[in-house]
């Protein structure tokens, strides 16, 4: 059984030659011949706002779904808002990102420029770290060189390939490199899939979780947002990018025990009140499991318990059809509620928060659930998401999730009380091993709960598909203890429950 769903209710639920970046360039095969004036002095703007609004504010202003249209003092404003920081192609960089073993859909590629130089060949440009000098770049490169880890893979052999610009009307001069032709490389180089009846459009992200684009998003005409210009220079000022077959942006585990410090965006309503570093301990690659300390206040636990505790009610599942007619406390002995977030700051803060935490837009999550386990109280293993296969009887669910194609795809799950004595979380095929029992609770990764700590499992995998070791529990409580806790379901498309 999966836990049940608010929504049902609503009905659906590198190089040989050194070019001198600074210089002004007039001979043909130099790195720079001709800048196109506008578009450079459009990249100083957007390269100083760079500085002023930090990647967090960026996916906080898309997450507000307020038009990204920030105005500046100049007549050309084709690149509404800042390109990407860059995280330049570089080992200890990659380390970030790649793994010992393959991770299915997970891709990562590095993107380096390079320029056709007067000897007729292909030349990296040298390591840049000022913005000008990078804006020079995007508006002069015509080739990339791009070096694949397909399923972020960290083989000893990779894969290199240069991808080049037409052939220009100007001898020894190419055309910029389109999107769509950057696109169709992809596909081959990764085994990208298309979007279908059971597969999200994948989606392509700097390292930081920013979405630059995906599968299905319309590129429009001209330099502007979104262009073929826009998407190429976001891709190269990027440096390290990542390809998600899933769709939704996921916290690349590395390594059990790998630290991940990121900026978090605060604020809900406020637009710069501001953002914080966190850091996301991997506790599981597979299932991947990430934890976070700190993420609520001790405030807001105890806000939430007591706001939920009059609506608390003992706990359903969505019954699997070989399940009908079963009492869910057969399964799962909690009480609990959802709370919509509308008109209520604290909730609305935390959802942004989570959107923020999990680089994943607001609306692909359910209201919160909060649960209050007394003693002895559990929920006995399940996953969280549907599989379609047991519900075939269950046109509801069926619908919900599209026969397939949409998913509950993360759980943020919330710890509003510390427990002395029980109330683990349980994930007992972490690590490949295999349970004993739905309601073993000796053997696997255990998660001791404590206030203000969140973790966040993902129920499918980066390539879309339903992740079985994502199989877990509710330990029972010990003598004296409550547990208070609460899931934040997470979509892999948008549920439709927050404006
Ligand atoms: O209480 C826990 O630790 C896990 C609860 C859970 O998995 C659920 O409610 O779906
Ligand atoms: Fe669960």
């Amino acid at each position: 059984m999966a836990p049940k769903d608010s929504k049902k209710k609503a009905g659906s639920a590198k190089a040989s030659t050194t070019p001198n970046v600074s210089s002004k360039s007039k001979d043909e095969g130099k790195p720079f011949p001709k800048t196109s004036i506008s578009f450079s002095i459009v990249m100083a703007v957007i390269a100083f706002l760079g500085g002023v609004l930090t990647p967090p504010l960026r996916h906080m202003l898309r997450e507000r779904g307020d038009d990204v249209n920030i105005s500046v003092s100049s007549p050309y404003i084709p690149l509404p808002f800042p390109l990407p920081k860059r995280v330049p192609c570089t080992s200890s960089n990659l380390d970030n990102f790649l793994h010992a073993a393959p991770v299915s859909g997970l891709h990562v590629v590095c993107v380096e420029p390079m320029y056709l130089g007067g000897d007729g060949e292909d030349h990296l440009f040298p390591q840049w770290d000022d913005l000008r000098e990078q804006n020079k770049i995007l508006d002069q490169f015509d080739s990339v060189r791009l070096t694949s880890y397909k399923n972020s893979y960290s083989a000893p052999v990779k894969n290199v390939v240069v991808l080049r610009g037409e052939d220009g009307e100007d001898v020894g001069r190419r055309l910029p490199i389109s999107w769509s032709k950057m696109k169709n490389l992809l596909y081959t180089e990764l085994g990208l899939l298309h979007e279908g009846s059971k597969q999200q459009p994948w989606g392509l992200y700097t390292t930081s979780g920013e979405r630059i684009i995906g599968e299905l998003d319309e590129v429009t005409d001209g330099d502007g947002f979104g262009s073929s210009k826009h998407i190429m220079s976001s891709i190269v000022a990027s440096g390290i990018i990542v390809v998600v077959q899933g769709g939704n942006w996921l916290w690349p585990g590395v390594r059990e025990g790998f630290l991940r410090t990121i900026e978090l965006a605060t604020p809900s309503n406020a637009a710069i009140s501001g953002s914080r570093n966190i850091t996301i301990e991997t506790l599981s690659l597979k299932p991947l499991v990430l934890s976070i300390e700190g993420f609520l206040s001790e405030d807001e636990c105890d806000y939430i318990a007591k706001k939920a505790e009059p609506t608390l009610k003992y706990s359903g599942v969505s019954l699997k059809d070989a399940d009908v007619g079963k009492a869910a406390s057969n399964w799962r002995t909690s009480q609990s509620t959802f709370l919509p977030a509308q008109g209520d700051p604290v909730l609305l803060d935390i959802e942004h928060r989570t959107a923020s935490l999990t680089r994943v837009p607001r609306d692909h999550q359910e209201y919160v659930q909060v649960l209050r386990y007394g003693h002895t109280e559990k929920y006995d293993s399940h996953h969280d998401y549907f599989d379609p296969d047991h519900y075939r009887s269950d046109p509801n669910t069926l619908n919900l999730i599209e026969h397939g194609k949409k998913n509950r795809f993360a759980t943020v799950f919330w710890y509003l009380t510390d427990v002395e004595d029980g109330g683990h979380t349980i994930f007992p095929r972490a690590g490949g091993l295999r349970e004993l029992s739905y309601t073993d609770c000796s053997s696997g990764l255990k998660v001791k709960p404590q206030k203000g700590k969140v973790i966040i499992f993902y129920s499918l995998d980066a390539s879309g598909a339903m992740d079985p070791s994502s199989l877990h529990g509710a330990c029972p409580v010990g003598e004296g203890n409550v547990k208070w806790a609460a899931n934040k379901w997470i979509w892999n498309a948008p549920m439709g429950y927050v404006r």
